[in-house]
């Protein structure tokens, strides 16, 4: 999605989303932790860290106002780019230019499984950026969310 974005934009400003969660299920990390797991995977690909940044947002309770609220953290854009239908409406609504990328192999490339896999014991290493699940397994991440739902035996 990166690069996808920067062929067609000159910087990225990148969305940490619900930056207050860590140690859930569906937010097993912190904003810093996936604020370092973005910057890793940036570098192993080329990626210069002057074409991109990283704004960490916590989720508001008004769904109405998000949009005007991310815009309070960031400095303007032209864009947005997204997938998430709730967030393309509340931009679009909030009067945004949207760009709509492609899917790359949702089917495999998607939080909800891997997280599922580091729980359920099966591959996930290979669904990451290899810099990424180095740094997941030296801060025991997985071992996290197995505690965090219950089913670590230790
Ligand atoms: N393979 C992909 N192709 C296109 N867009 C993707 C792909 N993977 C993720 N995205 C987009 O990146 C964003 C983050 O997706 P990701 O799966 O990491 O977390 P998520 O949407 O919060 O899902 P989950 O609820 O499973 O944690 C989403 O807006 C999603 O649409
Ligand atoms: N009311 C809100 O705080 C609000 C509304 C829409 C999206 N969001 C956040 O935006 C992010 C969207 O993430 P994805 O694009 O990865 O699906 C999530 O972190 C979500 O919590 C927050």
């Amino acid at each position: 999605m990166v690069k996808w974005g920067l062929e067609r934009l000159d910087e990225l400003i990148i969305l940490i989303g619900s930056a207050q969660e860590s140690h859930t299920l569906s937010n097993p990390f912190t904003a810093g932790e996936r604020i370092e797991m973005i910057r890793r995977a940036m570098k192993a690909e080329g990626i210069p860290g002057d074409r991109y940044y990283l704004i960490p947002v916590p989720d508001i309770l008004m769904n109405n106002v998000w949009a005007y609220h991310v815009k309070m953290y960031v400095p303007s854009f032209e864009a947005v780019i997204a997938r998430n239908p709730l967030v393309l409406r509340l931009f679009k609504e909030a009067g945004s230019e949207i760009l709509i990328p492609p899917s790359f192999h949702r089917e495999k490339y998607n939080s909800t499984l891997i997280r599922k896999n580091m729980i359920t014991g099966e591959k996930w290493e290979s669904l990451v950026p290899g810099e990424v699940s180095d740094f997941i397994k030296s801060i025991k991440g997985d071992e996290r969310l197995r505690e965090i739902v219950g089913t670590d035996k230790r």
